[in-house]
């Protein structure tokens, strides 16, 4: 099915939230060794929320967890909860426990957003420019095409999605379901607590060659349905989620209810 961004749009419809996970982390495992046979090295973003880390920790329990090769992959994060580094509301710290401190990543490869007791303090905006820099830096890095890109072209990122459409923290009607200059920003005042946080906004979004969206429960299938349908990604961010190359909805049967999909 060709989503109407022009991008091919795959929706996979599981039996329930424990399959879906265990599904896309099978799939995330696979995606990567592929990447890694076909370029030496991959990178993923990685998202908030229970479906998110749930992946995470499947991919951990996973056997075929070391066809990823940790040390060549460069992992960055799709938004952040601004608190304390140590904060069991981090969305650094829960994938840290879920998979992350289980497996040989590099850690220079490995891009956290700062804590709000990090290097900028409490100033999410001074964190936010300082994660576009890292974005831009990697992109230099690894830039083969003339003009400077802002972001590096993730392979995967993934993202969540809220029962009133947010995703990553770019929520309904805000700011940064409006930015379309800078790749980063700070969100406050969020519905979903807590409530400062930072995001990558839709052109960092956008920069990825695949977008999976992954969720799960009957809360989330009217976002749903209404994303898949072409909803203003302002009053419904995850439906301005899109990957260049693909993108992937992997849902349980649940969130999938009142969408138009073949199964
Ligand atoms: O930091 C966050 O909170 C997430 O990035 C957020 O976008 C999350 O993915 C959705 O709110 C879905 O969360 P659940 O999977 O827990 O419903």
């Amino acid at each position: 099915m060709s989503g109407t961004s022009g991008t091919d749009t795959t929706v996979v419809v599981h039996p329930d939230a424990d399959v879906l996970a265990a599904a896309a982390a099978a799939r995330l495992i696979a995606a990567l060794a592929d990447v890694q046979a076909r370029k030496g090295s991959a990178s993923v973003v990685l998202t908030g929320g229970g479906t998110g880390i749930a992946v995470l920790e499947q991919v951990r329990r996973s056997p075929a967890r070391d066809a990823v090769d940790w040390s060549r992959l460069d992992v960055y994060w799709g938004d952040e909860r601004f608190v304390p580094a140590d904060d069991a509301e981090r969305n650094e710290k829960q994938a840290r426990e879920a998979l992350l401190d289980h497996v040989p990543v590099d850690e220079s490869r490995v891009h956290p957003m700062a804590a709000s007791d990090g290097a900028f303090g409490d100033d999410p905006d001074a964190a936010a420019a300082a994660y576009a820099e890292t974005l831009a830096a990697a992109a230099r890095s690894a830039s083969t095409a003339t003009g400077a890109a802002e972001v590096p072209s993730f392979d995967v990122l993934l993202l969540g999605l809220g029962g009133e459409g947010h995703t990553a923290s770019i929520f309904p009607n805000s700011p940064a379901a409006g930015e379309n200059r800078v790749s980063v920003v700070a969100v406050r005042d969020c519905p979903k607590p807590p409530p400062t946080r930072l995001s990558l906004t839709f052109p960092a979004i956008r920069a990825a060659e695949e977008v999976w969206l992954l969720t799960s429960g009957e809360a989330k299938a009217d976002a749903v349905a209404l994303a898949l349908a072409g909803a203003d990604p302002v009053s419904l961010p995850v439906a301005g989620a899109r990957g260049k190359q693909r993108t992937v909805w992997l849902l349980d049967k649940a969130a999938a209810a009142k969408a138009q999909t073949t199964r």
